[in-house]
């Protein structure tokens, strides 16, 4: 009877044990004595995973942080080419209910990634004083395109949001990347353009005097400068700005990224983590089916004549459902979309070619 009882808990402990313990590091085993196989791990029943790749970085550590602690959330991979133990290890020890692993180097990707809803991706180089972010093209582009590889291989399926600038020319990559693998879906590939309507909310609730959760300022275009183009005159709740305003706020808006770089301590990550989150957690109620779940993001696209453009997108079970027309514009915002899309041919063809050279 003893026997029987002990080959039923070895069995149950084998079984946990193949789930739980992938042949990557464990960072449960530590000094207890005690290996994942010895745990009686729970987690990973219901919610969506979700693997988030350059987790060790600027971004990825607060939005690793914060991803653990989406009730949504019930496995989190962390990816990176460095220091994911250390950081899998810390957001491990939180006790909220989402299992954390971590996977170091490429040659981890693939399980890193196989399985999962959700890839975020921050994983690349940021700017420093003097850049644009299309300076980072030359080793970002390298970078997402082999991360888009391992995804079209290992989770076709699953929702991407990309972060690694230059968000421009990376979302392009991503998809001929996909075309290539022949598994490309347009609804499922998303650049992450969140942090520009967080900062447009936060600039235009401080000149009006409101409540920055109450705002909600539509932003199109792309992500870099002047392709970042705020829509005051739809603003809600309805603003009515002085030029001088429109000025301002526009300038302040396309100006974000640079006001953090040249304050000396990086390009935005927390802000960004915060946004990342944000976005990510609106995917995720799209993908459990809530209903009206709308956010900006640059996407694949037919609102302009361009392949890719950001714009409100309805967000549900298969990425994204309703692509959202500009609204009307007024005449400062279509000079503003005509300069917008004249910058955004290029970096997005600059992509393209990158994939198809
Ligand atoms: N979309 C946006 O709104 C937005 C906002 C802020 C920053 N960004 C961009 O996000 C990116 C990351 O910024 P950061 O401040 O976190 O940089 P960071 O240097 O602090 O972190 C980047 C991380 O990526 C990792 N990495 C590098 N190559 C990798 C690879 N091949 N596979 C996996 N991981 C890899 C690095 O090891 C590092 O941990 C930059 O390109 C930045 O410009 C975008
Ligand atoms: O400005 C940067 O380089 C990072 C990011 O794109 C931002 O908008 O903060």
């Amino acid at each position: 009877m003893q026997e029987t009882n002990n080959s039923r808990v070895n069995q149950r402990i084998a079984t946990i044990s193949a789930h739980l313990n992938p042949p990557s590091f464990s960072h449960m085993e530590g000094s207890s004595g005690l290996g994942r196989a010895d745990c009686r791990a729970k987690g990973g029943s219901t919610g969506f995973k979700v693997a988030i790749l350059g987790a060790a970085g600027g971004i990825g550590q607060p939005l690793s942080l914060l991803m653990k602690m989406n009730p949504l959330v019930s496995v989190l991979h962390l990816y990176d080419v460095v220091n994911t133990p250390g950081v899998t290890a810390d957001i491990s020890h939180m006790d909220t209910g989402a299992v954390v692993r971590g996977f170091l180097g490429q040659q981890q990707l693939e399980e890193a990634l196989t399985g999962m809803d959700l890839v975020i991706i921050p994983a690349g180089v940021p700017r420093k004083p003097g850049m644009t972010r299309d300076d980072l093209f030359n080793i970002n582009a390298g970078i997402v395109k082999t991360l888009c590889e391992g995804i079209a291989k290992c989770c076709p399926n699953a929702i991407v949001n990309l972060i690694s600038n230059p968000v421009n020319s990376t979302v392009p990559i991503a998809a001929e990347v996909f075309k290539k693998a022949g598994t490309f879906d347009p609804n499922r590939l998303l650049g992450v353009t969140m942090l520009d309507a967080v900062r447009a909310n936060t600039f235009v609730a401080e000149v009006m005097g409101l409540d920055p959760r109450e705002v909600d300022v539509p932003v199109i275009g792309g992500h870099a400068g002047v392709t970042i183009l705020p829509l005051l005159s739809q603003v809600k709740p309805p603003c009515s700005f002085t030029q001088k305003e429109i000025d301002y706020l526009t300038n302040r808006i396309q100006n974000g990224g640079t006001e953090v770089v040249e304050a000396g301590a990086g390009s935005a990550t927390l802000s960004m983590a915060y946004a990342a989150v944000q976005f990510a957690d609106a995917c995720l109620r799209g993908l459990r089916g809530d209903a009206d779940i709308v956010r900006c993001a640059f996407v694949a696209s037919h609102v302009t004549e361009l392949p890719f453009f950001a714009s409100k997108v309805r967000l549900g079970r298969c990425g994204v459902e309703e692509i959202y027309p500009l609204g009307p514009l007024n005449e400062y915002e279509r000079v503003g979309l005509e300069k917008a899309k004249k910058e955004l041919e290029t970096s997005i063809g600059k992509g393209v070619a990158f994939v198809k050279k």
